[in-house]
């Protein structure tokens, strides 16, 4: 059954069970200081969707983001995939699990060529300073595979032409598309997408709606931050809105793009910034 479908009877209220759900949150928070940043009381995302996450900026999306890919740590908390549990787990360890995300501000090494920079992403996710003690790399028996791999997401992303230049000479919408290539050299089950359209040019933006959707269409679960409501309905097939840490409303696009309490924390956002809704 199509996802939107599976979504269609699935009542628009936060915290609501899924017909079957990939990734199974419950009671995560962090705080900074006096600051509840995340407050997830419960949260499910359907397999096979492309779930959007929105909220006024301070939110706490990219907060939820780091907490469950093992980029910060969670007060509390408990996370599955698939049954199996993420919580207190490395980002390296998460991405061999299946799950994977990008950055806001994109992590391409500018000093390494594309196709090493996508290399490395076959490492696992491993923070900067790891990779540069990383180098230089050894990839022994696997590297042919590897770089197979690479070179078909290379193809993919319509990055082949520049394979052997420095990242660091990619256009911004050019580094988007190869930190999500990047993040796909792990084969995820579930990749995260912190605002990929943020910063890129508008020829480019069709470009890469158009790999989120594919990912979607080949199975993957795309569970995406983005600030512009008209990709979000165009694009969702679920909708997940936090407010001050916590989910304030979730259900199919039109439903939550519509909900008093969404239109609310909008207009109320703590940061006097209404966003984009
Ligand atoms: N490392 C940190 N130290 C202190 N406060 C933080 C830290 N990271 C986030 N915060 C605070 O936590 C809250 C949630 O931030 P977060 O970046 O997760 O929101 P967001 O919804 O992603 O916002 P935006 O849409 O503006 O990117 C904000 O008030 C932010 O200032």
């Amino acid at each position: 059954m199509p996802a939107d479908a599976a979504l269609a009877s699935v009542e628009p209220t936060p915290g609501v069970a899924k017909p079957d759900p990939i990734l199974v949150v419950d009671d995560v928070s962090r705080s900074f200081g006096g600051l509840r940043a995340v407050d997830v009381t419960h949260l499910e995302v359907q397999r096979g969707t492309i779930t959007s996450v929105i909220g006024p900026n301070g939110a706490g999306k990219t907060t939820l983001f780091n907490l469950l890919t093992g980029f910060d740590d969670a007060d509390s908390g408990r996370w599955t995939l698939d049954g199996t549990a993420l919580h207190r787990r490395r980002p390296h360890n998460i991405a061999r699990a299946g799950m994977v995300r990008t950055f806001q501000l994109t992590k391409a090494l500018s000093k390494m060529t594309v196709i090493d920079n996508l290399m490395l992403g076959a490492t696992d996710q491993v923070g900067e300073g790891m990779i540069s003690a990383l180098l230089p790399f050894r990839w022994g028996s696997q590297e042919t595979e590897v770089r197979e791999r690479a070179d078909r997401l290379l193809e993919r992303f319509r990055l082949a032409h520049m394979r052997d230049e420095y990242a660091g000479t990619l256009s911004g919408g050019q580094r988007k598309l190869l930190e999500m290539a990047r993040a796909l050299m792990v084969e995820p089950k579930v990749i995260l997408l912190d605002e990929p359209m943020a910063g890129v040019n508008p020829a480019l933006v069709q470009s890469l709606l158009g790999h989120v959707t594919d990912l979607r269409d080949e199975g993957v679960t795309v569970i995406f931050i983005e600030h512009d409501m008209d990709v979000v309905m165009g694009i969702s097939d679920w909708v997940v809105c936090l407010a001050q840490g916590a989910v304030i409303s979730e259900g199919l696009p039109q439903a939550v793009g519509s909900d008093p309490k969404v239109i609310d924390a909008y207009l109320g956002g703590h940061h006097g910034d209404g966003g984009d809704l």
